[in-house]
């Protein structure tokens, strides 16, 4: 099928406090072009500059995630000529969030395949949802490539050691039923549902105080793989910064008041 040249790459919707960013070539079951990357980055952006956006939601359209790099496009013009040439500096590759992460919760919601770039980008995410066929696998290697969206990094931090290797070794696809159980996603619910939930989950955040939310996250995140002993100070730091907002007055007052608390993210 060929592309619909007035439909965007990639769909960018705010809902309330949320962003929803959808994945848009479903004819190439959402392979990764360099258009739709360039929207993807200007949406993150976006994400970390709106105080009125908190959460933000990445799906795909057609009823698939995203089948990775655009393969056909890489036949014409092979990834490593750039990084040789310097026109790209894989150490950071915004768009699959790495070398950078959001600074509000991104939560998945996965139809169909992740497959490589698809599966690498979610471990960007913070909360996970699949439909119950959606299936993810790193499958980089099938094609002699590197898995350069940063799993050969994340995976074995994500997931058990021997199924990270097994995965990116093999290229093998896992079903919804199987992630979930190794803990690569958080929740299958029936096809077709997962941006449904993944926008529940996003208004429950939402709900909550914003300061509060951002500096959790940035504590997992900022934390991560450090000795207790070194992270604590760091956590510490984050958590007065919480305490000596407005929201954590706004919070205790409403509950005294019986009331919902309507936060101010300041
Ligand atoms: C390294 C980083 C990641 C690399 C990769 O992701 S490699 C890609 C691996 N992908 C796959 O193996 C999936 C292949 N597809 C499938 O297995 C199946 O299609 C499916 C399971 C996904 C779906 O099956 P289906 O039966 O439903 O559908 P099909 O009939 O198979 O397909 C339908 C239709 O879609 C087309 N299709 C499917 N997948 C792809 C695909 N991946 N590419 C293109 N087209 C696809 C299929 O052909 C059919 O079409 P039709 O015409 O109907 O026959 C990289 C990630 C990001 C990169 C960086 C980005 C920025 C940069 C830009 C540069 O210029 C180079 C440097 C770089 C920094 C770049 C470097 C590498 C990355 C980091």
């Amino acid at each position: 099928m060929s592309e619909n040249p007035r439909e965007p790459e990639c769909l960018v919707e705010k809902r309330g406090h949320t962003l929803v960013v959808t994945l848009n070539r479903p004819q190439a079951r959402n392979a990764l072009s360099t258009e739709m990357m360039r929207i993807m980055v200007e949406a993150w952006d976006r994400v970390d500059s709106d105080d009125d956006i908190r959460v933000a939601v990445l799906t795909g359209a057609g009823g698939y995630f995203c089948a990775g790099a655009d393969l056909k496009a890489m036949s014409r013009q092979a990834p490593g000529d750039s990084f040789e040439s310097g026109e790209f500096d894989p150490t950071h590759l915004p768009a699959l969030l790495k070398g950078r992460r959001l600074s509000k919760p991104l939560i998945a919601a996965v139809e169909g395949p992740a497959i490589a770039g698809g599966t690498e980008i979610l471990q960007g995410t913070d909360i996970r949802v699949a439909g119950e066929s959606a299936r993810f696998g790193v499958a980089e290697a099938r094609w002699g490539l590197f898995p350069m969206g940063g799993s050969a990094v994340r995976l074995v931090r994500q997931i058990p050691y021997t199924i990270a290797a097994d995965m990116l070794l093999t290229g093998r696809q896992v079903s919804a039923q199987e992630a979930l159980s190794y803990g690569l996603i958080g929740y299958v619910v029936p096809d077709g549902t997962a941006l449904e939930k993944a926008l529940e989950i996003a208004e429950r955040i939402a709900a909550n105080g914003p300061v509060a939310v951002q500096n959790i996250l940035r504590t997992i995140r900022d934390t991560e793989g450090m000795h207790e002993m070194d992270a604590f100070p760091v956590e510490t730091a984050l958590g007065k910064k919480v305490f000596a907002s407005d929201d954590a007055k706004i919070g205790p007052t409403a509950f005294a008041n019986k009331e919902k608390p309507v936060f101010t993210g300041r």
